[in-house]
């Protein structure tokens, strides 16, 4: 469970994410939509505890990230626009060498093949360098961590940006199985095909505001993107 309660975080004139109040279930995948400086990014990184929220209180597990840090790391796995991984290390020494830094325990080499294969990341090519892959390779190399660390909560900003469609609708079904499995999933995207592909839920941000909250299976592509241009206009 993610839970943001009335969190607004100020840099010196500029109020990134103002009173903003959320939740994301286990299970549920959760996209935050919004324009360019709407403050979404910053809302992850608030959950990530890269900086602290100026009022309100986020929490993963029922855990105050700030408080709770070291306990809320653990349950937690992160997926930026570009994954960080080590370009000289293939994709199975890259998932070997994270899962153990998030489980504290070494994998077993089939487990490690297991998850590749299961994220659609052929053998050959998880033992070629990471530096070598594209960019859905690497997001297969992220999920797999994920996967590995068990972990409760996943946090993606803007994930499919720059993927081919292909690619992007292989990565939707990877974030559905992991929320199949009990993780609550919150993700930032401009790209409004996307999100409703993918979420359970469906958040607009504008100027640090959640401006709106909808299920997603409640709107039709056509009605999502008449609505967010509403919001983005008004
Ligand atoms: N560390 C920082 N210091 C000062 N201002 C910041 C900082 N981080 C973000 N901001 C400002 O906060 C606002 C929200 O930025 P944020 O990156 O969260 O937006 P976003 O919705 O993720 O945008 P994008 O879609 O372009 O990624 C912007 O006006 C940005 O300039």
């Amino acid at each position: 469970m993610l839970e943001a309660i009335a969190v607004s975080k100020q840099f010196n004139e500029k109020k990134a994410v103002d009173t903003v109040s959320l939740r994301v279930a286990p299970g549920d995948i959760y996209c935050l939509l919004g324009a360019n400086g709407a403050g979404k990014t910053t809302l992850i990184n608030l959950f990530l505890n890269f900086h602290p929220p100026t009022t309100g209180e986020l929490r993963i597990n029922g855990k105050d990230v700030v408080r709770h840090a070291q306990e809320v790391k653990r349950d937690l796995a992160y997926i930026p626009e570009q994954v960080m991984l080590y370009g000289v290390l293939s994709g199975l020494e890259n998932l070997a060498y994270f899962a153990e830094l998030g489980t504290g325990e070494r994998q077993p080499l089939e487990r490690l093949l297991g998850l590749l294969h299961d994220v659609g990341l052929a053998q050959d090519a998880a033992l070629h360098r990471v530096s070598t892959y594209s960019k859905g390779m690497r997001q297969k190399v992220g999920i797999a961590i994920a996967v590995a660390k068990n972990a409760k909560a996943l946090l993606l900003d803007e994930p499919t940006s720059g993927l081919d469609p292909k690619a992007a609708n292989e990565f939707s079904l990877l974030l559905r199985r992991a929320a199949g499995e009990g993780c609550a999933v919150l993700t930032t995207t401009h790209d409004l095909f996307h999100a409703k592909q993918t979420a359970s839920r469906i958040g607009i941000m504008r100027q640090g505001r959640l401006v709106a909250e909808m299920a997603a299976a409640d709107v039709s592509h056509g009605e999502l993107e008449t609505l967010y241009l509403d919001y983005m206009s008004a």
